[in-house]
């Protein structure tokens, strides 16, 4: 049993299996009189729902998140929010061929490894399918980052393989299925997992994410570091292999005299921090970036093992994303939001009565 500690955290729970009857969460710790409807989290679910175009899986659910508490009249009461997704397009016959087989590189082998039982259908709580929870929560999360401290939250594709993308056009990330947001390279988005799809492969790809109108001051100095938080939120969605928040690896081959963000007092000139420097929001756009690997159900046979450690071949078919990448922006988001107002909520618990005495400096230069 644990005491909670509404008004210091933002908490979510998770539950469900990806062909479990349905999946969920419990949101603790949001602020009461935020008006939240099932029509604002659905937006959000929209984007990350399966079976959208014909360039991700093809099982199809409506990902209709149903509030079973903590809001009243259209209102939070600062009671936890509970939430329902059922789920009403398993096909578990796609499984049950495989299911004394390891996919590589799924969790297949490592879960039965730490819990000697597995639900092998449809990848069980291994599943990205959970994240359309995260999704529902984060939802809520931006509501109030927005309403109560005015902060927005975007991301696109930066990469889906040898494809580079630049972000040309923020906002047009939100009117493609790749969530592109250089929108003169659809075609060849399209060309490329079209190919794809035909040599039966799976590809990796990168998505970036943005928060602007973060204040200075969120974060901590050690341990919960705000880089520190971020990168394990984005870590913990499936497929995830790498995080870079600012300019991440790049700074390897930078000068302190080229990556220091100068200051003055019409603002920062550069953001190579990311906008976190000491593990604490300076002010600056949050940056933040990760890599997805390739999705490991595929046709193309490969080498395995059976659960009785035998060598064997295995191809997977079913209903799989050639490229999990395209829809992981809405995730990468919903994550960021959950970690900012935590922090944002943190903050405000110890910190609400200090005054640095110094106005913050704008984000990027005038
Ligand atoms: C949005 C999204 C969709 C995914 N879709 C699939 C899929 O269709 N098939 C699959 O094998 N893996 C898919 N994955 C990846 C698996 O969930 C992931 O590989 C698995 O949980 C093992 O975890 P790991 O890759 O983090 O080691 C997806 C991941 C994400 C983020
Ligand atoms: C259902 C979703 O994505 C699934 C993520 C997933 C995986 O292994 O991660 C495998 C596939 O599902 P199934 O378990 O039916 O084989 C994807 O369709 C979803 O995102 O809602």
């Amino acid at each position: 049993m644990a005491g909670n500690t509404w008004g210091e955290r933002f908490t979510v729970t998770t539950f469900g299996e990806s062909h479990g009857p349905a999946i969920g969460c419990i949101v603790d710790g949001c602020p009461p009189g935020i008006e939240i409807s099932e029509d604002d989290l659905q937006v959000e679910l929209d984007r990350r729902k399966p079976g959208t175009s014909r360039y991700v899986t093809q099982r199809r659910e409506d990902d209709r998140a149903r509030i079973v508490s903590g809001v009243f009249e259209g209102k939070t009461t600062g009671t936890p929010i509970g939430l329902i997704i059922e789920n009403t397009d398993q096909r578990s016959r796609d499984y049950s061929k495989i299911k004394d087989v390891f996919r590589p590189n799924h969790a297949d082998y490592a879960y039965l490894q730490k819990y000697g039982i597995r639900d092998y259908r449809g990848g069980g709580r291994s599943s990205a399918r959970e994240t359309a929870t995260r999704v529902a929560a984060g939802a809520i999360a931006r509501k109030v980052l927005a309403e109560r401290f005015g902060v927005r939250i975007q991301g696109y594709l930066a990469a889906m393989g040898p494809l580079e993308l630049a972000c040309t056009d923020l906002d047009a990330a939100n009117h493609n299925p790749f969530f592109c947001a250089e929108s003169e390279r659809l075609e060849e988005l399209e060309n490329y997992i079209n190919a794809l799809r035909k040599d039966g492969d799976s590809i990796g790809a990168r998505i970036n994410v943005i928060a602007t109108g973060v204040p200075p001051g969120w974060g901590e100095p050690v341990f919960d570091r705000l880089d520190a938080e971020i990168a394990k939120a984005l870590m913990s969605i499936n497929a995830v292999k790498g995080v870079e928040i600012g300019d991440g690896f790049a700074v390897v081959n930078q000068r302190g005299s080229q990556h220091r963000d100068e200051m003055s007092p019409d603002g920062f000139a550069s953001n190579h921090s990311g906008g976190i420097q000491g593990g604490i929001s300076s002010g600056q756009t949050i940056r933040a970036s990760m890599a997805l690997k390739p999705t490991s159900s595929i046709i193309i046979p490969g080498d395995t093992i059976d659960t009785s450690g035998q060598a064997t071949q295995m191809r997977t078919t079913g209903r799989h994303d050639p490229c999990v990448g395209l829809r992981a922006t809405p995730i990468a988001e919903a994550m960021l939001a959950l970690v900012l107002l935590d922090h944002a909520l943190r903050h405000r618990a110890q910190n609400a009565d200090v005054a640095s005495g110094l106005a913050p400096i704008a984000s990027e230069r005038a």
